[in-house]
């Protein structure tokens, strides 16, 4: 059974001993990780009372981190609160087509001289 978090809650719990993170919409209790927190308890700090998903996105966390969470769930965050939250948007996959766009460019780059090359070349052994 999962409870409802409401924003003052969220914001009751932003002490080291007692410590709610927001993450998509979903609410945990981190107060025993914050401590072995590999990135510092400070950045976990500074994100207490407010929707933490951004700045946990902005660092590409692991799997592995990411598989600590479920250990950690408190209750789902209450839909409708004054505190606008942010879905999970992954700004991965537009950056992707960029760079195969320019990997694709840079094929062509290499491959129409080489072409042009080759064509001489059988113009000048094969040819008049
Ligand atoms: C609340 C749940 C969180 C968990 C379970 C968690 C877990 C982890 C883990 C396991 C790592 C090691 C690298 C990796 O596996 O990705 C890591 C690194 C890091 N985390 Fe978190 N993290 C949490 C929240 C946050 C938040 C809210 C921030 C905010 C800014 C943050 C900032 C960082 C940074 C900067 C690193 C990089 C440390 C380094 O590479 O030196 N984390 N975290």
């Amino acid at each position: 059974m999962s409870r409802i978090i409401t924003l003052d809650e969220l914001k009751a719990n932003t002490k080291k001993d007692s410590f709610y993170v927001l993450l998509h919409e979903k609410v945990y209790d981190v107060s025993k990780f914050i401590d072995e927190h590999p990135g510092g308890d400070e950045v976990i700090l500074s994100e207490g009372g407010q929707d933490a998903t951004e700045a946990f996105e902005d660092v590409g966390h692991s799997d592995e981190a990411r598989a600590l969470l479920p250990d950690m769930f408190v209750g789902d965050f209450e839909k409708g609160s004054d505190l606008k939250t942010k879905s999970a948007v992954r700004n991965a996959p537009s950056d992707n087509k960029v760079s195969t766009a320019v990997e694709q460019g840079s094929n062509l780059m290499y491959f129409v001289p080489l072409g042009l090359l080759g064509a001489y070349f059988a113009w000048r052994f094969y040819g008049a």
